[in-house]
């Protein structure tokens, strides 16, 4: 089930050096990938790039339906690939299939948005002369993907990478390779042709540093830490590739006093508490309205009080493990220092208490600017609740980060929904909706979250040149 290789012009290449991918539910050991690195990571770009003018050449309607086939085996694989995400990622067995349907819904969106590449003919000011637009694929696309969601920021980048023409050469991290190296093998079983989709395991700073400078790879596509992001723009600029980028979040999860406060409740539940917490759209801050605040915190704190926390495999968990020991200390971290400056523990873990990677669900009331919590990406099962009293405030603290990436609103009063929402500075706005992740819309950030768009129409454009011809006749 978990192969120990790399793929690359659709061959699996072991190698001698390997890491080992751990288990976060025991510490166990899953297995040892390849240690691949420079040489490796040029190999798949002579492959991708080898590849490039057949794959590119075939109409879209073909590339499309040999995506259909990738995503049909996907499908029918479910249950094998959720069982492979829980074991090298920790999230429930429940969530990793939710995430598997996710990460399929973009193969099937674009099999289709391929087909809708559209141009345009411009009237021109010129007799006798016609101007025509056309889009074509970019070349060879680099795609480097967090650990929070091994299947989903691979298909969100390859799907619409493949469907306008483009070749792929994927590094998934090193916590989480088995989910890549699984959607490579059905992708080669459903008659991708090899080349297509390469997907290389090792040294992410070798590996990221060959793709920064191969001048054959023309798209670099990431999802990770912002600090990691900023360090690719730098490197892709040395050969001006296009670039996209879904990096931090924090986002703010704001509850009027027009509030529907069980819904409201129920969508912290879900916003904060998918994945274990480890999302960057997850609620990173949470600004009640002074009048309903003890009434939201109660119903907020019994929710969160009956989430199961356990091995991902088991049957009826809710939460998962951290994704390793530095992931729990941070979080840890949070927590200590949030009640240091006097946050109130409402439900969750108490300091010292615990040093395993598994974390109880924890929400601290009268939470202040000043924690840490309220100021950087916890990346875990950590909700603070502060009060706010005017949306003039509310606003100015929400917009108050570096970040820009999700924020949520939750009121039953639509001027105040349509207010807020459009004071925002984030790239994604819930009104009363904890999930707004789909691939129709385009998922992508303001400021420091990031650069680009992920998802819908938006999504393919990252993967085309746009070509002006002007006919003389
Ligand atoms: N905006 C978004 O959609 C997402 C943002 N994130 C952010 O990423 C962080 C957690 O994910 P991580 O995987 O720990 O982030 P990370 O940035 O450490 O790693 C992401 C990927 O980049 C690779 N990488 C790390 N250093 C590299 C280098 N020097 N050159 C090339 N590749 C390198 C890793 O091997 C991994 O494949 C959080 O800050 C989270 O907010 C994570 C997932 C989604
Ligand atoms: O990496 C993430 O956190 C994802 O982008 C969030 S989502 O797309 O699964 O909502």
């Amino acid at each position: 089930m978990l192969k120990q290789a790399m793929f690359i012009h659709g061959e699996w290449i072991t190698a001698s050096d390997t890491m080992e991918v751990i288990n976060p539910a025991d510490g166990s050991v899953l297995g040892h990938v390849p240690r691949g690195g420079q040489d490796e990571a040029v190999r798949a770009v002579d492959a991708a790039a080898a590849a490039f003018k057949s794959w590119s050449s075939l109409t879209a309607g073909e590339r499309g339906s040999l995506m259909r086939r990738w995503h049909d085996l996907i499908k029918q694989h479910t249950e094998e690939l959720a069982e492979i995400m829980t074991l090298e990622q920790g999230k429930p067995l429940k969530e990793a299939a939710g995430e598997i349907a996710y990460a399929n819904s973009f193969i099937d969106w674009y099999a289709e948005e391929g087909k809708r590449i559209y141009g345009e003919t411009i009237p021109a000011s010129a007799a006798g002369k016609r101007i025509f637009v056309t889009k074509q694929p970019v070349g060879v696309a680099a795609a480097i993907t967090p650990w929070n969601f091994p299947a989903s920021m691979i298909t969100r980048k390859a799907a619409p990478a493949l469907a306008a023409g483009c070749t792929v050469v994927i590094k998934p991290s090193e916590e989480t390779p088995y989910t890549a190296l699984k959607l490579a093998e059905l992708a080669h079983e459903a008659g991708i042709p090899a080349g297509v989709i390469n997907v290389v395991t090792g040294s992410a700073a070798e590996i990221g540093e060959a793709w920064q400078k191969d001048s054959r790879v023309r798209k670099l596509s990431f999802t990770g830490s912002t600090a990691v992001g900023k360090q690719l723009m730098q490197g892709a600029a040395e050969t001006l590739k296009k670039i996209s980028l879904e990096l931090g979040g924090h986002a703010p999860f704001i509850v009027t006093n027009q509030a529907d406060l069980d819904k409201a409740a129920q969508g912290v539940l879900l916003s904060k508490f998918r994945n274990g917490g480890q999302t960057c759209i997850c609620a990173n801050r949470i600004y009640v309205q002074a009048e309903v605040a003890e009434e939201f915190s109660r119903k907020v704190t019994a929710l969160a009080s009956r989430l199961k926390v356990g091995n991902g495999m088991e049957d009826g968990i809710d939460i998962g493990p951290l994704i390793h020991d530095e992931a729990a200390r941070k979080v840890r971290d949070h927590i200590q220092d949030a009640l240091r400056k006097g946050g109130r523990l409402l439900t969750g873990e108490q300091p010292g208490s615990n040093t395993s990677t598994y974390i109880s669900p924890t929400i601290i009331m009268d939470a202040t600017d000043d924690m840490l919590c309220m100021q950087e990406e916890t990346f875990g099962p950590l909700a603070p609740i502060t009060v706010y009293h005017t949306e003039e405030e509310v606003i100015d603290r929400a917009n108050n980060s570096p970040y820009g990436l999700a924020a949520y609103v939750f009121t039953e009063h639509l001027g105040e929904a349509v207010r807020i929402s459009e004071a925002l500075e984030y790239g994604i706005v819930g009104i009363n909706d904890p999930l707004p992740s789909t691939a129709q819309a385009p998922f992508g950030g303001f400021k420091q979250s990031g650069l680009g768009r992920e998802g819908g129409h938006y999504g393919i454009e990252e993967y085309v040149e746009v070509k002006y011809i002007s006919l003389g006749l």
